[in-house]
């Protein structure tokens, strides 16, 4: 479906553009608003980061930009189109907090699992091959034969990276996807990531509850308020590239920081844990 008439000039400038977008959930009869009014624009190739207390609305409204749950009100276009449809033509990729692979298959059947589900018209062997390039990017090509649970849980969050990088989507809609893992591990990973973002482009939103990961990954960070959710501000983050392990000492990082921190305890009962 295109946009309409008052969306088109908007959404056409940005990758995933969300105008007045409003969600309710109802239980036992009564009719809570969970987001309120959200707009955003995010350019394509950006990378986003989502934050704000536990429970905010962070998830809901990934699930919006991503297809997966229709808002009360408000409009949403990825790439032009409905969520839904951008997800349809496989523009979308998701990775979850937990990495829900195939605890029987291998890697490299995990990797392939969405392939052989969508491309029925490719060969065995273009499948096998495409997962192996993407085993290769994220650095695991020598643990292809590896179940999930030989694998770590950095590991296990490579693979389900790679399986959602092997569709090629446009979009990486990532829910904390390091969230289950311990410190250093997540530090690594969020350099992995930044890796994989520049040498393939993809415009990526990321959810997380941790301060430094927004600042350390993000070009931008919405901060999300709750009663209902909204957002309170949305924050450009000026650290220098190439994020290394250095960064996180660089002095515009402490800066970023320590706004974010306030933006989250100022009348927001923040939940941030780091
Ligand atoms: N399917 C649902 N039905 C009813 N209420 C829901 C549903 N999904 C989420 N909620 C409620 O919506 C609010 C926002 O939930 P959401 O998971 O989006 O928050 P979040 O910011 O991602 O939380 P967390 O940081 O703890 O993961 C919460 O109050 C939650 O209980």
């Amino acid at each position: 479906m295109p946009p309409t008439s008052s969306a088109t000039k908007d959404s056409a400038a940005a990758h995933i553009w969300a105008k007045g977008v409003s969600v309710d959930f109802s239980h036992a009869g009564q009719t809570n608003r969970v987001l309120h009014n959200i707009d955003m624009s995010i350019p394509r190739g950006g990378f986003v980061s989502l934050i704000g207390p536990s429970g905010c609305g962070k998830s809901t409204l990934l699930k919006v930009l991503a297809g997966l749950l229709q808002p009360a009100e408000g409009e949403v276009r990825v790439a032009g189109v409905t969520p839904a449809e951008a997800a349809r033509q496989r523009r979308i990729g998701l990775v979850f907090q937990e990495a829900t692979l195939m605890p029987w298959k291998n890697a490299l059947d995990n990797v392939k699992v969405l392939m052989e589900i969508a491309y029925k018209d490719r060969s065995k062997e273009d499948i096998t091959q495409r997962a192996t390039e993407m085993l290769r990017l994220v650095g695991l090509e020598k643990a292809a034969l590896k179940r999930p649970s030989q694998l770590s849980g950095g590991m296990r969050q490579r693979v389900s990276i790679a399986r959602a990088l092997a569709m090629d989507p446009e979009v990486l809609m990532m829910d904390e996807p390091f969230g289950a893992l311990d410190a250093i591990t997540r530090e690594e990973m969020s350099e992995f990531l930044l890796e994989i973002w520049q040498r393939t482009g993809k415009t990526i939103v990321f959810v997380t509850h941790s301060i430094d990961e927004a600042v350390f990954l993000s070009r931008e960070v919405h901060v999300m308020g709750t009663g209902p959710a909204r957002i309170v501000e949305t924050m450009p983050i000026t650290l220098p590239y190439p994020r290394v392990e250095e960064s996180y000492s660089l002095p515009e990082f402490a800066v970023a920081s320590g706004r974010l921190r306030r933006l989250l305890k100022d009348g927001h009962g923040s939940k941030a844990t780091s």
